[in-house]
Parts: C-alpha cells; sequence; structure tokens
C-alpha cells in the first residue's frame, strides 16, 4: 500500500505517450502510466476502452505501435513479443489460452523458462492444490475458475516478474473470484509486481494498490486504492455502473 510519509516504489514499468494502430484504426491515443515495483495496478475502464490492448502492446505483441515503454529502466517498445518475455513480462490473455488436448501438467511443462526463478511444478501445486488434483484431467474438462488458476500457474513458470493478467474474475462465480482474489494477494506478498484489467470494480477494489481510469485509449485519472472510498461515485460514472 503506497504511503504518502515514505517514498514511492521505484517505477518497475513506465508507459508514455502510447498509441496502438489496427490497421487504419487508431486505438490508443497517448497511454501514460506508471506501475511501481511490488504493486497491484489496475486499468480499469468500459469495453473497448484499449485496455487489453495497451496489455499486447507492453507485450510486443502489435506491430503497429508508437511511443515509450520501459521496463525497468529497458526501452522495449520496438521489441518483438519473445524478447519482452525475456525480460521478465508474462501476459494471461483474457481468453486463456489452455491447450485443451493436454492435461493440466503437459499445460504447466509447456511454458519456456525465461528467467531464472520461475515456479517449480511442486511450488505450483503447493500454491493451487487443485491444480495437483487435477494433473491428469484434460484442458476442456476443467471449470472456468480452474482454467483460470491453470492460465496463471503456466505464466509463474516463466520466472516472469511483472505479471499482466486480462480480466482473470470474467464469468467466474463470486467464490472463485475470492480465490482469485486471494491469489493475486499471495502473488504480491511474493514480490510480484500485478497489473490487473478489470471491469469488476469491486474485485479490483479488494487487490489493488492503485487504478487507472482508461477511456478512449488514454488514462484520464488515477486514484490510490486507499482513497476509494470518496471516489466511488466518480467511478461510477466512469464505469457507467
Ligand atoms: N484485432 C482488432 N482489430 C481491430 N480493432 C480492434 C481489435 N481488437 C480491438 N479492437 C478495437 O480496439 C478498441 C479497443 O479494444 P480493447 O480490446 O483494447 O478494449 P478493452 O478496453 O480491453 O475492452 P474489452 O473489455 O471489451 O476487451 C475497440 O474499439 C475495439 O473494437
Amino acid at each position: 500500500m503506497p504511503d504518502r510519509g515514505t517514498p514511492a516504489p521505484r517505477p518497475l514499468l513506465e508507459v508514455e505517450d502510447l498509441h496502438a494502430y489496427y490497421g487504419e484504426s487508431h486505438v490508443l491515443h497517448g497511454m501514460n502510466f506508471t506501475v511501481p515495483e511490488g504493486e497491484v495496478v489496475t486499468l480499469l475502464g468500459r469495453n473497448g476502452a484499449g485496455k487489453t490492448t495497451t496489455m499486447r502492446a507492453i507485450m510486443g505483441m502489435l506491430t503497429s505501435r508508437k511511443g515509450s515503454i520501459r521496463y525497468d529502466g529497458v526501452e522495449t517498445a520496438g521489441l518483438p513479443s519473445n524478447k519482452v518475455a525475456r525480460l521478465g513480462i508474462a501476459l494471461c490473455p483474457e481468453e486463456r489460452g489452455i491447450f485443451a488436448g493436454l492435461n493440466v501438467r503437459e499445460n504447466l511443462e509447456l511454458p519456456p523458462v525465461v528467467k531464472p526463478g520461475g515456479l517449480t511444478l511442486k511450488e505450483v501445486y503447493e500454491l493451487f492444490p487443485r491444480l495437483l488434483e487435477r494433473r491428469d484431467s484434460q484442458g476442456t474438462k476443467l471449470s472456468g475458475g480452474e482454467q483460470q488458476m491453470l492460465a496463471i500457474a503456466r505464466i509463474l513458470r516463466t520466472g516472469a516478474k511483472l505479471l499482466l493478467l486480462d480480466e482473470p474474475t470474467e464469468g467466474l462465480a463470486p467464490v472463485i473470484v475470492q480465490q482469485i482474489g486471494a491469489l493475486v494477494r499471495t502473488l504480491k506478498r511474493k514480490g510480484f509486481t500485478i497489473v490487473l484489467v478489470e471491469q469488476n470494480f469491486h474485485f479490483a477494489s479488494t487487490v489493488a494498490d492503485r487504478h487507472y481510469v482508461v477511456e478512449h485509449g488514454r488514462v484520464i485519472d488515477m486514484m490510490l486504492n486507499e482513497d476509494i472510498g470518496a471516489s466511488r461515485d466518480k467511478i461510477k460514472s466512469y464505469l457507467g455502473i
């Protein structure tokens, strides 16, 4: 939790005047935000605001982009996604990307280790006991919550330190959303830095240190989670809820 009495932690990710395009369509119009090391930061905003596109641009998955993205002081805006991954950034996409024909263990064995420090299978199973129980089940047989856990577990295998989680609670029952919340808090305690795209503001407020509000491809506001009580009406109007 940021404390105004102490200096802010150093920024791990700095996005500056980021523009991105799909063909002729100009989608990000100068995104600016900073992610301090060790924080959980959310990108909040309505459908189509540009949150997923921002994650994909950070990951190097969009070729048509301009502006600056610095990770740990290194400019990454011109790098392809495999090089971005090797610096220690991983994306868990909204569609989860589980290999349906492979079982849990095989899905966990697939990701390449890009940096030392990735979780071993044993460590993954300690963190996700449910995945141990389900280790021989095929991807298609998993519940939505189990799939989401597997998708997050997979990126923890890589050794990444900055985790980009795109709508991890989407379509999940409240009890599973709570489990994802507990997981996010555990990952923060373990020292990961997390950027979370969320439409579920209630969930976001239970895990995040700060929130950036995205509208029409720009960040239009930033709020510390500790101040969120006073900003509730403003947020409701931003999100149309
Ligand atoms: N592959 C694509 N080709 C063309 N336009 C796209 C593509 N993906 C997204 N867009 C457009 O870019 C804009 C931003 O989309 P983006 O998915 O980043 O928004 P979002 O804030 O993540 O919303 P959502 O929650 O709906 O995913 C939208 O207008 C969307 O229609």
